[in-house]
């Protein structure tokens, strides 16, 4: 039988964070203890409008939660200024962090990993915890070696505050750990408009699309003689990425140290 997990949400009102308090709830060995949102301080889950029917507390002070509640995991589902401040908290006060929120730097990530060692605890950074869009991400970093010219369109629905997307970071990050750095496109191109040729890292160039209608969706094209290769995964609904949520507040119990990217613990 599977030990219980008790869980506090960060951002129990959001697209991801109502996802991830009904995968908890509907979880046998889950728990769900408390939420953490921006507003409705000392109410009760069930008094929050389109909220369950729960008698879970609400706090808007997360130390102050995690102090009264004792929670085994913190899932944060928020933004990126506070999904970072959450996950210091939450090692401060000896609770795992499975952050999904995505819009962290390379600083930010050296260091909470350092914080993470430092107090032998586990956490999780995971910017996308879809099992086809962490295949997507390998499968990129694998046909890299092959196919070492390469762009990375990502498009995401109107609300989305980080750009390039959390996703899209991270595949250019692995290919990165096994292509040379390049220069891609003409020596001499220009941009005429500023932004035309999109974001980039170690020559990777990556354009973020942001349109009402979209999810998730990201496409890694490479380029070779005569050929492109096309690598592709779309998100339709957050449902798509509760498996993986839930594999990481499992790992996360087993680790002592923090893990960036799912990729990590699947495979
Ligand atoms: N790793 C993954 O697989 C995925 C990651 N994401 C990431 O998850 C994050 C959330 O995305 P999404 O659900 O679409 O965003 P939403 O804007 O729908 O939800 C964010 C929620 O966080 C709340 N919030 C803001 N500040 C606080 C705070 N201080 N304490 C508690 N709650 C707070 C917001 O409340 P209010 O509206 O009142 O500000 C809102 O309810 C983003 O960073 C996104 O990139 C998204 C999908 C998949
Ligand atoms: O904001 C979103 O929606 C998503 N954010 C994550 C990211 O930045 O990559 C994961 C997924 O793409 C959905």
């Amino acid at each position: 039988m599977n030990k219980e997990i008790s869980i506090v949400i960060a951002g129990p009102r959001g697209k991801m964070g109502s996802e991830a308090v009904r995968m908890v709830t509907e979880t046998p060995h889950f728990k769900l203890v408390a939420v953490i949102d921006s507003r409705n301080e000392g109410m009760k889950l069930k008094d929050v409008a389109d909220m369950p029917a729960l008698d879970i507390p609400v706090y808007e002070d997360a130390p102050r939660c995690f102090s009264e509640t004792h929670p085994d995991v913190l899932i944060d589902l928020t933004k990126p200024d506070v999904g970072k401040v959450h996950l210091e908290q939450a090692l401060e006060h000896n609770v795992r962090p499975v952050i999904g929120t995505t819009g962290f730097s390379d600083a930010d990530l050296e260091r909470l990993k350092n914080l993470a060692t430092e107090r032998e605890l586990g956490a999780i950074i995971a910017p996308n915890f879809a099992v086809g869009a962490v295949l997507m991400m390998k499968f990129a970093q694998m046909a890299s070696r092959y196919l070492p010219d390469i762009e990375i369109i990502e498009k995401h629905h109107d609300q989305k505050l980080d750009a390039p997307s959390g996703t899209a970071l991270k595949t250019a990050q692995l290919i990165r750990e096994v292509r040379e750095s390049k220069q891609q496109g003409h020596p001499d191109e220009k941009e005429d408009l500023k932004g035309a040729r999109g974001a980039e890292l170690d020559g990777i160039r990556i354009h973020s699309i942001r349109l009402p209608g979209l999810v998730a969706h990201q496409e890694v094209i490479m380029g070779g003689e005569g050929q492109t290769l096309t690598i592709k995964h779309d998100s339709m609904n957050r449902a798509s990425f509760m498996p993986g949520v839930k594999l990481a507040v499992e790992a996360v119990m087993n680790v002592d140290h923090l893990v960036y990217g799912l990729e990590n613990i699947i495979e």
